[in-house]
């Protein structure tokens, strides 16, 4: 019997809504929630596939819109070390999503196996989970019908946070190996990060209270567990916008998208001076910190901030650990604020890399550095340690308690970060465990550097597809012209920079803009919307605030 007998008949409950074409773009496929059960279903088979291409290792899929809308969804492919899925086979995501029959399904299925040399006697094993949405049970008896078809060896997680899921698949890949990166159980992953955080606060505790928004979404939940598994009075924090029940409310003004897009504080929250405040996505992937100075004033600390406070703080360990050749290195992309990039090719004088945006790209970029601290200025972003720093740092032999201390400091480090992928959860204990050690309060922290105004828009066109980038996203080859009106634009600013670039997981084109002041940084990036809107096919009505 052929392994893909069943497919059809399980296909024939999840028929793919005709006028409809799929892509799996920067975070897999995202859309309405409601109108990706076929998706889902075939992303389970190609989950299994990709499984017995890697020889039975698990493979995950998670279920998450991210900061989206409550009423959208979205499903993507977790690779066996917990990072992204292979770029090689996102096109087979798309490719099967888009099969407009049940045989087509088969067909793709079956040329995948034989393109892959796929050995389909090994039985799959893929662990899947959701995060809070209310389209999440629809997909997930999707989903499982997709793993039923291919016989596969499921493990459901349940609803938690996206790192989360990243790290179970990690830890179930790495669990007969030299190093086994934990437990795959939440309860592990809590005592793991507690666990680290614990050794290298040496009992000391958050020095106020720590307000976490979490979006009303996954984080909320998973936030209090792990502030349990830590324990009073360490981790003393209170979860505002924590409403996992009632519909309508997950990232709805609030959660770290919200609040770094507008510059504000989230529904519910009222700064007080000398408090500390965070933001979660509506999946727990991103972070960003913000604080009310003594007249009120909003500061936000964003990715870049976290990411110079990161780099620092392992720059100065490594320098204490007396491990020469070992660089530390930070990967941005083209949204960093361009202070941040001065701040660290200048004043830390560390190496700097722009990726294109998505985390995938800055991941691999990371990988290329001894260790690589990668941060989107929206607050998604993790730390590498190469293989050869690792060596490096496991050859010294301290000569003084120093030195001993800080290679053990490096070490509980990267227990404490989660290197699959970028993880609110653990950046928060990362950023909250330097801020301790330093003895820093939020605003000392955010004096390293002063932001440039920045402003980020949407133009809605026609046909996104027609703007082709080039230079990690900084220059359009395409449509022709239209990057010498951004540049002679550009040109009439002091420190003014502008690029134009097709989001890859919304039906828009993003328009970015920094300059010395507020005013002519809103200057340049509305004219600069202006001429994306007049000269590549703006759609609707012309937004009035465009020059
Ligand atoms: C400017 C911006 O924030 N872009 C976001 C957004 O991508 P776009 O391709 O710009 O839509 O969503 C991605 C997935 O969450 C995230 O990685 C990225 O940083
Ligand atoms: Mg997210």
């Amino acid at each position: 019997m052929s392994a893909f007998a069943q497919v059809a008949e399980y296909s024939a409950k999840h028929p793919k809504p005709s006028d409809i074409t799929f892509e799996y773009g920067t975070a897999g496929f995202r859309t309405i929630g409601e109108t990706l059960e076929s998706t889902v279903f075939r992303a389970g088979l190609l989950a299994a596939l990709r499984s017995q291409s890697k020889h039975g290792q698990v493979i995950g899929v998670m279920i998450t819109a991210s900061h989206n809308h409550e009423r959208d969804n979205g499903v993507k492919l977790v690779d066996s070390m917990g990072e992204m899925l292979q770029q090689s086979w996102e096109g087979y995501c798309t490719d099967i999503a888009n099969a407009s029959s049940d045989s087509q399904v088969v067909d793709i299925l079956a040329s995948i196996a034989q393109l892959e040399g796929i050995d389909m006697s090994i039985r799959p094993k893929v662990a899947y989970a959701r995060d809070t949405r209310p389209s999440g049970p629809l997909l997930q008896a999707a989903l499982e019908d997709g793993l039923a078809a291919l016989d596969v060896e499921a493990t459901n997680f349940g609803i938690v946070t996206t790192p989360q899921l990243h790290y179970f698949v990690r830890c179930l890949n790495t669990a007969n190996s030299p190093s086994p990166y934990g437990e795959p159980t939440e309860s592990g992953y809590n005592t793991k990060y507690g666990q680290a955080f614990l050794r290298l606060v040496d009992g000391k505790p958050l020095p106020s209270t720590l307000h976490i928004d979490a979006a009303n979404g996954v984080g909320a939940p998973q936030v209090r567990k792990l502030a349990d598994a830590i324990g009073s009075p360490y981790f003393n924090i209170e979860v505002n916008n924590g409403d996992t029940d009632t519909l309508g409310k997950l990232n709805i003004d609030c959660g770290a998208d919200y609040v770094k897009s507008n510059q504000r504080s989230p529904v519910g929250t009222t700064l007080v001076p000398s408090g500390r405040y965070c933001s979660f996505d509506g999946d727990a992937d991103r972070i960003v910190y913000y604080y009310a100075d003594d007249h009120g004033i909003f500061h936000l600390l964003d990715g870049d901030k976290i990411s110079t406070l990161v780099a620092t703080y392992l720059r100065d360990l490594v320098a204490a650990a007396g491990v020469t050749d070992l660089q530390v290195g930070v990967v941005q992309t083209a949204y960093a604020n361009g202070s941040s990039t001065s701040y660290i090719k200048d004043t830390l004088r560390l190496p700097t890399v722009f990726a294109k945006t998505g985390v995938k790209h800055l991941h691999h970029e990371a990988e290329k550095m001894s260790i690589g601290a990668y941060f989107e200025a929206n607050g998604h972003g993790t730390v590498l340690f190469n293989p050869c720093a690792v060596e490096k740092l496991q050859a010294v032999r301290p000569a003084t308690p120093a030195q001993a201390d800080a290679i053990n400091r490096l070490w509980a480090l990267r227990d404490l970060i989660n290197e699959s992928v970028g993880d609110a959860m653990s950046d928060m204990l990362l950023v909250e465990t330097i801020l301790i050690c330093k003895g820093w309060t939020l605003e000392q922290w955010d004096a390293a550097y002063t932001d440039l105004p920045s402003r980020l828009l949407k133009v809605v066109v026609n046909d996104r597809n027609i703007f082709k980038t080039t230079d990690a996203e900084q220059k359009l080859t395409s449509p022709l012209g239209l990057q010498g009106v951004v540049d002679s634009l550009v040109a009439k600013f002091p420190k003014g920079r502008s690029f134009v670039r097709p989001s890859g997981t919304e039906d828009a084109v993003r328009v970015y803009a920094e300059a010395a002041t507020r005013s002519d940084c809103d200057q340049l990036a509305y004219a600069v919307a202006g001429a994306v809107f007049d000269k590549a096919g703006g759609r609707g009505d012309r937004p009035a605030e465009f020059l």
